[in-house]
């Protein structure tokens, strides 16, 4: 069963809006970020560790950014080609805005914070003029980060992407992505989320993250009500995750689909949904019936969760198929599907 239909023969598979940022994790972890004194760093921003996930699995990616003038900014850009993403629409800050730093803190193997510095960032200053009608008809679908949505101008210049994708029939995807910096309320959440999530095909987030997203018109925190609230606004796919509880998607022809984490080692509890979200968005983009697309995403998800990095980490296809079958040879039905 096919929930969404792809425009063919366009040259992106997915174009990205969202942040480019840095990650610094912490090489002597399992302490407090206050006491680490060495760091690896990491090309990071959720949309940017998706963008590479989905290019590492051979998806043709666009993405739509602004980045500081400077190292930083430079590293991220030459990053991006090394990985064979476009960074044709990615252009330069002229204000000294600063690329978004991430400081993460890997206190034990199931405690994990992030501290981000984005004062300035230069993420948020991607505007409108940026977005350009003859780039965005080439995607097959377009992602939209939720931190977009926090500042002007990278809000309008958000919703004028939604707006050129809604024209050309391009799939919008909204990763809900709710980072506390730079939103000032949380009416202001709730208004520029809802408005995103109902023009979207496919939504994915946390319980969290869809309660701040229906707190003004959709009270409760039910699964099944949620997915039927989006549903009723044209979303074609709901999904709902649950850290390592694992996660469900909920389809518009009234069906659900769930699927277990994958039983591994933890190395800190971050990068899962974006590892999550490439490799579902792949299956999604191959055909794969539902269960599939999950069970992919949730391997990959899990073999993040493992890893130091998030996007440097990114598997190929062939490591997540090898990691699906090891599982199942370990543990047989082990994953569970529910
Ligand atoms: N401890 C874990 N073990 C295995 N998989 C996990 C674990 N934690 C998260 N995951 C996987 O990562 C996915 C996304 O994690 P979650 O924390 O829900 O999202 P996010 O990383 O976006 O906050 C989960 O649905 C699950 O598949
Ligand atoms: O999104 C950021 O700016 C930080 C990420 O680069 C970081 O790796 C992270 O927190 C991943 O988030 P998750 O996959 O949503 O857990």
């Amino acid at each position: 069963m096919k929930y969404v239909q792809f425009a063919e023969n366009r040259p992106f598979d997915i174009i990205m809006l969202g942040r480019v940022a840095i990650d610094f994790n912490p090489v002597d972890y399992y302490k407090p970020l206050s006491e680490s004194t060495t760091f690896k760093k990491y090309l990071g921003g959720s949309p940017a560790n998706i963008a590479v996930g989905m290019a590492r699995l051979g998806r043709k990616v666009g993405f739509l950014a602004k980045v500081s003038k400077d190292q930083f900014g430079d590293f991220v850009i030459n990053y991006f080609k090394k990985e064979g993403i476009d960074t044709s629409h990615i252009s330069y800050c002229t204000n000294g805005e600063k690329l978004g730093l991430t400081f993460t803190e890997i206190l034990s193997e199931t405690e994990s914070s992030i501290l981000m510095y984005r004062n300035e960032a230069a993420d948020l200053q991607l505007s409108v003029d940026e977005i350009e009608e003859d780039y965005m008809k080439q995607a097959k679908a377009i992602l939209i980060s939720g931190t977009a949505l926090a500042q002007s101008p990278s809000r309008e210049a958000a919703l004028k992407a939604m707006s050129l994708a809604k024209k050309h029939n391009t799939v919008i995807i909204f990763d809900i992505d709710y980072r506390p910096y730079n939103w000032k309320n949380a009416d202001e959440i709730a208004i520029y989320y809802s408005m995103v999530a109902m023009n979207s095909d496919i939504i994915l987030g946390s319980r969290e993250e869809f309660d701040l997203t229906q707190k003004l018109i959709a009270p409760g925190n039910n699964d099944k009500d949620t997915a039927a609230f989006w549903h009723k606004h044209g979303a074609k796919i709901v999904i709902i995750k649950h850290g390592k509880e694992g996660s469900t998607a909920y389809t518009n022809d009234g069906n659900q689909y769930g699927i277990k984490p994958f039983p591994v080692k933890l190395l800190k509890s971050f990068g899962g949904g974006d590892g999550y979200a490439s490799a579902f968005l792949y299956g999604l983009l191959e055909g794969w019936d539902m269960i599939d697309c999950l069970e992919f995403g949730s391997a990959s998800a899990a073999l993040l969760v493992a890893s130091h990095a998030c996007s440097e980490d990114m598997p190929s296809a062939a490591k997540i198929q090898e990691f699906i079958k090891e599982c199942k040879e370990k543990y047989g039905d082990m994953i569970a599907r529910v």
